[in-house]
């Protein structure tokens, strides 16, 4: 039996692809990382004219799935222009502000959502709160140079975060190591309004030794957010 959260992630997924990507304009895609991207992948996967597409990848999970689908792989690198993205988001708020990296794909992804003309984001209800630190207490992700995590923790203990190192157990004894071969410390502020999101991030990427923060500062254009009850809901991002 599929979960009704499982069920809700393929809707608000295939829903995006279905109405966002215009198979007759849209070459370059952006596939982004988590569980609800799989859906993504799948749909973009079953496109007549899928052997014309280039995907390009925010990681190692989602190469994977770029592959598994039968899609063509392509770097950042050849592409950076790339016409639509699609991605997961751990939280968003009311202006479409992001948390992002719960699978500390952060960096990666927001050098596609960079890139992109058009960013879609894809998320089950719970995500959808308003607030940014609501649903999502484990601390907004934020990658760092190896060397740097101790005087950071103190800079982030300093603008009154509560932050720890992302442990990479039970698998692995030690930090997480992302596929950028850096930390992830998460740091958790409380709720963050709309309205705080970006002063937050830009102290945030100011500290020597964060690479990147997993606040996704109105990036997206539209959400897409799948319910229990099987409908989904189509957000926009105010102009
Ligand atoms: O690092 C991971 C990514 O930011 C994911 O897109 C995010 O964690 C959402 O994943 P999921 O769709 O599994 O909730």
């Amino acid at each position: 039996m599929t979960s009704l959260v499982e069920q809700s992630k393929k809707l608000c997924a295939y829903k995006a692809v279905d109405v966002d990507l215009d198979p007759s304009k849209h070459r370059v895609i952006g596939i982004g990382s988590g569980s609800t991207i799989v859906y993504v992948a799948e749909r973009v996967g079953q496109l007549a004219n899928k052997s014309e597409l280039v995907c390009i990848p925010t990681g190692f999970q989602s190469k994977e799935l770029i592959l598994k689908n039968g899609l063509t792989l392509g770097s950042l690198e050849e592409h950076p222009e790339i016409d639509i993205a699609f991605d997961g988001a751990d939280e968003i708020d009311s202006e479409l502000n992001c948390i992002k990296g719960g699978g500390a794909c952060l960096l990666q992804e927001k050098l596609v959502g960079d890139c992109a003309k058009k960013y879609v984001i894809v998320a089950d209800e719970r995500k959808n709160t308003g607030v940014l630190g609501r649903h999502w207490r484990q601390g907004v992700p934020i990658e760092v140079i190896p060397s740097s995590y101790t005087k950071i923790l103190l800079q982030l203990e300093k603008l009154g975060g509560k932050p720890t190192v992302r442990p990479g157990a039970p698998a692995k004894a030690g930090p997480c190591i992302t596929d950028n071969g850096n930390f992830i410390i998460d740091c958790d502020f409380g709720e963050i309004p709309a309205a705080k999101v970006k002063e937050l991030n830009d102290k945030l990427v100011s500290m020597v030794g964060v690479v990147e923060t997993g606040l996704f500062v109105k990036m997206a254009q539209k959400a897409y957010i799948g319910n229990n009850d099987g409908s989904v809901t189509a957000l926009a991002a105010k102009e």
